[in-house]
């Protein structure tokens, strides 16, 4: 008979969760743990184009990544549907969208990018209080609660469009009355790249001419690497960007927006 130590398993390492909180929705995906991160001290923004385009490398590590496209896959997926509403971007891809203020706090405060947003030190200098509130487009409150999970397979793409600043209600932090607020620059945050098989689905800017005649800038292309973070600014100076066809493998993106004080 064997002994007893031998009969009693180890119980199963318990999985830690993003805690739920009084913002999650009922629906709310069981997202796993932001964890492993690396420090802030190895994160920075870092400008693809000043004042429109900034990426922080390495956001998230590789096997949270990982840990997440595995998890995402388990989402209802909805399929984009083929004929977009008038004046919407052609947008062919796999979308979950769900309102969750819960996740939407954890990306913004368990992650570095709160800390690196309000910090705003752009190529080793620290913006003032005014330059950083210029760039942000206010004052900050965190990131927006409609969070977009993308999956484009191969054939799949973003077409090329503007998005939109959006008028919002943001959770109070001290007070019981919700904050008025906009969303200002949007979030992407890839989890797959060429090193996990995806081939194409860059992000590609076009900024306009600097005069009728001039000829137009040429286009500005975010490589996708996994765990990047990109935010650009959106709204009035949104510049025309795609999301280019994916032609191998699987592109995966988390999608939320900046917000401010209205
Ligand atoms: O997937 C991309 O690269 C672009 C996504 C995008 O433009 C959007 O969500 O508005
Ligand atoms: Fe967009």
């Amino acid at each position: 008979m064997p002994s007893k130590a031998k009969l009693v398993r180890k119980a199963p390492a318990p999985v830690s969760k993003v805690p739920e909180s009084s913002t999650s929705p009922p629906n709310s995906p069981n997202w796993p743990a932001l964890r492993p991160l690396l420090p802030i001290s190895d994160l920075a923004l870092v400008p693809l184009l000043a004042d429109h385009i900034l990426t922080i490398p390495h956001f998230w590590t590789n096997s949270l990544c990982k840990t997440y496209v595995t998890f995402l896959q388990t989402l209802p997926l909805v399929t984009t549907p083929g004929k977009p509403k008038r004046g919407d971007a052609v947008r062919v891809n796999d979308r979950h969208q769900i309102d969750d203020a819960s996740f939407a706090e954890h990306l913004w405060r368990d992650t570095a990018l709160k800390s690196l947003v309000e910090a705003a030190v752009i190529d080793g200098e620290a913006l003032s209080a005014t330059a950083k509130r210029e760039l942000w487009g206010g004052e900050i409150l965190g990131l927006n609660s409609n969070i977009r999970i993308y999956r484009y397979s191969k054939g799949q793409y973003f077409d090329q469009h503007y998005d939109d600043s959006n008028p919002l209600t943001f959770p109070s932090q001290n007070s019981t009355s919700p904050v008025a607020a906009r969303t200002t620059w949007t979030l992407l945050l890839y989890l797959t790249a060429p090193t996990t098989g995806c081939r194409g689905g860059e992000t590609v800017f076009y900024p306009d001419a600097p005069s009728k005649r001039a000829a137009a800038p040429a286009p500005i292309v975010a490589e996708l690497e996994v765990g990047m973070a990109l935010l650009h600014r959106h709204g009035r100076e949104c510049l025309l960007h795609e999301g280019r066809e994916v032609t191998a493998g699987e592109k995966w993106v988390i999608r939320s927006d900046l917000c401010v004080k209205r």
